[in-house]
């Protein structure tokens, strides 16, 4: 099944405090369209990575356990395993982050074999304005829900973007689960 799968509470909104605050252990790097380029035009925003921090095991606990449940219960998608570390992102408004509208499947080694995309909410929609994670999964385009430790799984091959960030800042978590090609 190729549609979009939500989640209401993946972590609880103490939980996102604590993943925020990974993030600002250490600089952030400067986001390209996979780690290393940086193309300020499609995408502006300030990235960490998970497996670079220490004591993060529990969050990949919960990272797979929400796949396990979206698979089984809606995708049914062959995955072999979580090839790439889930990666923090803040999109501020000092320089209006977003992210254009793309397909997370890419040319890179994990890119090409993107087979599910989960993105999570961290950041209190009170504390930032624009910064839409909206997903095009059919001809209609859709809004993820903003609630704070809520998450969205969708095919990598999914058109979604990050509208700009107007005021204060947004952080989400986003994760990649690899597997053969689609066939
Ligand atoms: O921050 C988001 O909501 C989406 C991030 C994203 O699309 C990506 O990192 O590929
Ligand atoms: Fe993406």
């Amino acid at each position: 099944m190729l549609s979009v799968y939500a989640f209401d509470a993946a972590f609880s909104p103490a939980e996102c405090d604590v993943i925020v605050g990974l993030a600002g252990d250490s600089a952030l790097a400067d986001a390209g369209l996979v780690r290393g380029g940086a193309n300020h035009n499609l995408r502006r925003a300030d990235l960490a990575w998970l497996d670079d921090r220490e004591g993060t095991d529990w969050i990949m606990v919960r990272i797979m356990d929400l796949v396990a449940e979206a698979n089984r219960t809606h995708f049914d998608f062959a995955l072999t395993e979580f090839g790439e570390s889930p990666q923090i992102a803040r999109y501020g408004a000092e320089r209006q982050g977003h992210f254009t509208w793309h397909s997370d499947i890419g040319d890179g080694v994990f890119a090409a074999r993107r087979k599910l995309t989960m993105v999570i909410q961290l950041s209190d929609p009170a504390d930032y304005e624009g910064g839409a994670l909206e997903l095009q999964p059919d001809a209609g385009v859709h809004a993820a829900n903003r609630t704070r430790g809520s998450g969205v799984l969708f095919p990598s091959f999914t058109l979604h973007r990050v509208t700009p960030v107007t005021q204060g800042e947004r952080f989400s978590l986003s994760t990649w689960v690899h597997g053969p090609a689609f066939r």
